[in-house]
């Protein structure tokens, strides 16, 4: 059958990544890549297929068959979204938690009217966390959820803090309460704040006349990123940082613990070890691809999350080999 035809909107970590998983994934092509920076000054990122403006999207509604929006969370998706959604099937990997609802109802109007199909917050959390969390709830209704991330590197938080004026480049990590941890797997089942489970610590360097206090108040008070965890910053040099940051190892898990009866306790897990978390986040939105391009010849448009898509979509095996094989 004919390959899938795939877009890349958005040239970073993600992109990049997105690059990687096509090579993993016979049954779909790479036709572009498009980006806000000059396509000459990507040359040394030595891309798998040719880079244009973003503008130039505007004439490639009819080859491109999926457009992989790999643009950052915090000012790009709000705007790229959208307006992309109009013209074309897109996955994205939204992840201002608490900005979803509002994301998804920006996305699903455009991808309506367009007759496309937008599926929004894919990756790992929002993404494949979040239907463990769904199933959990499901299968053991009496019980409690736990999320933890890290020690890891946050692309969503690290992306959060590059935009921030006076900031060159920065990282964020992410690390869990071993406390919070340790009550959790006990069986405790205590009640969590954010602030109890996860702390965040960034490295930034500073562009020069900078104001290191305006930059710190302006990341630890980031609401929806920072302003609910203990942050930390630290102020490093431009070598530091290539020197010492640029592993993007990630990972963590979601818990489920519950009881069927008072006698019989249960626990769900599902856990990830993430030594790139931008290729992995990657590998998801490309299998997530396939499930849009089906979506929308069954003639599902609109936004869709995660949560709307049957796992036998994201498969390259047909339901009949699903059958044979994975039951
Ligand atoms: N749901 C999930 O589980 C996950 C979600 N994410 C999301 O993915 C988003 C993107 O992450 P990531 O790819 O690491 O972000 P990057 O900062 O690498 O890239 C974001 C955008 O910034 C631009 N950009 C990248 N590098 C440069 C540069 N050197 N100079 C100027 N502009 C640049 C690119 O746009 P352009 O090419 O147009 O210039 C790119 O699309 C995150 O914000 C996060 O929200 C990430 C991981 C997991
Ligand atoms: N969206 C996250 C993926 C996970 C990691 C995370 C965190 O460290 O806060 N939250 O969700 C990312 O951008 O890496």
């Amino acid at each position: 059958s004919t390959p899938i035809r795939i877009g890349i909107a958005g040239y970073g970590n993600l992109g990049r990544g997105v690059e990687a998983a096509l090579a993993k994934n016979p049954d779909m092509t790479l036709v572009g890549i498009f980006s806000r920076r000059p396509p000459e000054s990507l040359a040394a990122l030595d891309p798998a297929a040719p880079v244009f403006a973003m503008d130039a999207l505007g004439e490639r509604t009819g080859d491109i068959d999926v457009l992989m929006l790999c643009g950052g969370s915090k000012s790009d998706l709000p705007e790229q979204g959208p307006a992309l959604a109009a013209r074309f099937n897109t996955v994205d990997s939204f992840d201002t938690h608490a900005r979803i609802p509002e994301y998804f109802d920006a996305v699903d109007a455009p991808a309506r009217a367009g007759g496309k199909t937008a599926l929004i917050s894919a990756g790992w959390d929002p993404g494949m966390f979040s239907i463990n969390r769904a199933y959990g709830e499901a299968l053991l209704p009496d019980g409690a959820t736990y999320t933890f991330w890290g020690r890891g590197l946050s692309q969503g938080h690290s992306d959060a803090i590059r935009r921030v004026p006076g900031v060159a480049a920065g990282v964020q990590y992410t690390i869990p309460s071993q406390e919070a941890i340790d009550r959790v797997r006990s069986g405790e089942r205590p009640e969590l704040s954010t602030r109890d489970k996860h702390t965040r610590e960034c490295f930034v360097v500073l562009e020069p006349g900078a104001d290191a206090d305006e930059v710190r108040a302006a990341i630890v008070g980031m609401p929806n990123y920072f302003a609910d965890y203990d942050t930390t910053v630290e102020f490093i040099s431009d070598e530091a940082l290539r020197r010492d940051h640029d592993a993007m190892p990630h990972g963590g898990f979601v818990i489920r613990s519950g009881n069927t009866t008072d006698a019989q306790a249960q626990v769900i897990e599902y856990r990830l070890a993430l030594e790139s978390n931008p290729e992995f986040t990657a590998s998801v939105l490309v299998a997530y691809a396939r499930a849009v391009h089906r979506l929308n010849q069954q003639g599902r448009t609109g936004a869709v999350t995660v949560l709307d898509v049957p796992p036998g979509l994201l498969s390259p095996k047909t339901p009949a080999q699903l059958r044979a094989e994975l039951l």
